[in-house]
């Protein structure tokens, strides 16, 4: 079987295409456009071309940006002094700080400190539980985008088993979370699992984020499983790949996410829905 392409282009424009619409009714009737604020610490080249990404998708999205480019050597106290203030700020409906931190930051302290109701990442602890408990408020962009380019695309969930590669914050963990809303029986597996290859060749779904190139081989997925990659590792030629060996993987799938053009568009487009979801959820 040859994979059908899971269209993060097309589908991240629909969304990005939707919340314009949601915004310019907003706008008519009377109520300001939503607003975000972007703080990036230091001038990592990825983080600035993501940034970029988010702050042109506001402008499609009729989304006001207002960016923080701090220097690499901003202290900790002077990110917790501006994302209080953001707190504060009626302006401003969303605050996104840009990861990863230089390490003389604590990152766990910013996000602890935005307050939950502007965070549009949905890494505060009060989101991630939310979204434990069956309730979720802001939805974290990456899991929440793919569960987007599922639906879009009409694949349904119930029942399926999911295989989750990866267990991180920002991704591997909310991931499971989502996938188990969606009523799929969920495995995730990290770095001391057993027998990966067996755990991924019984999966249905295979979502992996792990930030390893081709770290998940071809031959390890099901026949017309779906292959969702949410890596992106950037090689030493300068293309870009992901963390599945997608020739090989693309020949077993039924469905797969190309690197680019897949899961990265759906998360910045995802934050632009966050933003709108955060601006009504405080102003009505
Ligand atoms: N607080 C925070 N929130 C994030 O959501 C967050 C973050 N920090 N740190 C880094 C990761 C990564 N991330 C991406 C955003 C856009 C693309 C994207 O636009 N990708 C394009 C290509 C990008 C390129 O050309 O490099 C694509 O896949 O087609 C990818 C990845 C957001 N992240
Ligand atoms: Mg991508």
């Amino acid at each position: 079987m040859t994979a059908q392409i899971l269209d993060g282009k097309a589908i991240s424009q629909e969304i990005v295409s939707e919340v314009r619409a949601k915004v310019d009714a907003r706008v008519a009737s009377g109520k300001r456009a939503p607003a975000l604020a972007v703080i990036l610490v230091g001038s990592d080249p990825a983080s600035q071309v993501y940034v970029g990404n988010k702050k042109r998708q506001c402008e499609n999205a009729g989304i006001t940006s207002f960016a923080y480019d701090l220097p690499a050597d901003t202290s900790e106290a002077d990110v917790l002094k501006l994302v209080a203030e953001l707190n504060t700020r009626d302006d401003v409906d969303g605050i996104l700080v840009q990861l990863p931190l230089p390490k003389h930051i604590d990152a766990d302290k910013v996000i602890e400190l935005i307050d939950p109701i502007k965070d549009v990442d949905g890494f505060h602890p009060y989101n991630i539980g939310r979204l434990v408990l069956k309730m979720p408020l802001l939805r974290p962009c990456t899991p929440r985008g793919v569960m987007t380019l599922l639906e879009k695309t009409g694949i349904d969930l119930v029942g399926k088993d999911a295989v989750v590669v990866g267990a991180s914050n920002i991704v591997g963990r909310p991931q499971a979370l989502e996938l188990l809303l969606a009523r799929a029986t969920v495995t995730v597996c990290h770095s001391k699992t057993k027998d990966l290859a067996e755990k991924v060749r019984g999966a249905d779904v295979v979502v992996a984020g792990v930030g390893i190139p081709n770290f998940v081989k071809g031959e390890w997925i099901k026949e017309g499983a779906i292959v969702i990659d949410v890596g992106i590792n950037r090689l030493e030629n300068g293309k870009l790949c992901g963390d599945v060996e997608f020739d090989v993987a693309k020949e077993r799938a039924s469905w797969i996410t190309p690197v680019p053009g897949g899961v990265g568009l759906m998360t910045v487009a995802t934050l632009m829905q966050n933003t709108f979801d955060a601006c009504v959820n405080r102003l009505g």
